[in-house]
């Protein structure tokens, strides 16, 4: 199927001369769970503005379901929830009342069955003759997703879902999400907490400096620039590291007891099958071994190091 949003060749250059995006290429799948994942200032805002009809871009173009959004602004608009950081609503209205009013911003007839769906789906139903201000962060959170979803969007923005809220609240919001993807919405998030796009995403997006650096499978992209370390207990500590070991990524610990294997997880299983063995042949012996694997966070600090 056709993606349900496809990017091509994109830029955006502000009025001071600011080159914002620099040439972005990007499809998103129907039904997927996309992070888009980029430090201050890496141009996420800018990308996701431009999608959602906000800002215009200089160059290339984007298409929601097939449709531009540019010439056909109101159509692909309409195909879009945004949820954005802050609650701008009136504090004093209903949850109901502020959902429905929503939809009717978008342009869609009153369905109150709709309404009433997303106000369950999101637990906010006994809420919903409550005022804004009376319901706690994490409703607020909850009450500005209904808003976005009031008018039946295929693809949602979550930008930063999660900023500043506690551990609790951002599991409760990662629940949230997965139980809107198994109803099949597609949902782009940005977000700087890096842990938030290893527990949620189906791809991850690594965007720094205006350029999307790679889009990959979250597994792939662990698998391709993962890093893994083995370690082994040797059963008699070795005083130095015999020097035809030297090199290549092995290492003594400090009082000789541990042999730690730095490898590349693309091809694990050779070179450390032939570790061993050489080591084996070599009268080295260990009594356990175990295996640390690096972090998306790693694996981002690297990149967006590297793109510096
Ligand atoms: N209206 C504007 N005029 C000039 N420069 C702008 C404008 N809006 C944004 N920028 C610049 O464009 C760059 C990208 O901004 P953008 O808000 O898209 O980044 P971001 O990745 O969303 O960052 P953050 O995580 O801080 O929100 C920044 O350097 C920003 O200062």
């Amino acid at each position: 199927m056709a993606p349900i949003i496809s990017i091509r060749d994109l830029t955006k250059t502000y009025a001071n001369g600011f080159q914002a995006l620099k040439g972005i290429d990007l499809d998103v799948e129907r039904g997927e769970i996309l992070a888009l994942l980029g430090p201050n200032g890496a141009g996420k805002t800018t990308l996701i503005s431009i999608v959602c009809g906000i800002a215009n871009p200089s160059g290339g173009h984007v298409l929601v379901d097939g449709k531009d959004v540019v010439k056909d602004f109101r159509l692909t608009r309409s195909m879009i929830g945004l949820v954005p950081q802050e609650l701008t609503t009136d504090q004093f209205e209903t949850v109901w009342n502020t959902v429905s009013f929503s939809r009717g911003l978008h342009g869609k007839k009153a369905n109150p069955a709709h309404i009433e769906k997303v106000l369950r789906d999101l637990s906010l139903w006994d809420k919903k003759d409550n005022t804004l201000r009376q319901l706690s962060g994490g409703m607020k959170r909850r009450v500005l997703i209904a808003k976005a979803l009031s008018h039946e969007p295929m693809v949602l923005f979550l930008d930063e879902p999660t900023a500043g809220v506690d551990v609790a609240l951002r599991k409760d919001m990662w629940e949230v999400v997965a139980t809107l993807r198994r109803a099949g919405v597609t949902i782009i998030l940005t977000t700087h907490y890096i842990e938030e796009a290893e527990e949620i995403a189906d791809r991850v997006g690594v965007i720094n400096g205006g350029k999307l650096l790679l889009v990959e499978e979250k597994s792939t992209l662990m698998r391709k620039l993962g890093r893994k370390q083995l370690i082994l207990e040797l059963s008699e500590p070795l005083p130095v590291l015999p020097p035809e070991f030297a090199g290549n990524g092995l290492s003594l610990s400090d009082d000789g007891s541990r042999l730690v294997y730095d490898f590349d997880s693309q091809n694990e299983q050779e070179s450390i099958a032939a570790l061993l063995t050489r080591l084996g042949q070599h009268n080295i012996h260990f009594k356990d071994l175990s295996t640390q694997q690096t972090s998306l966070e790693d694996i981002f600090v690297a990149l967006v190091g590297g793109a510096k």
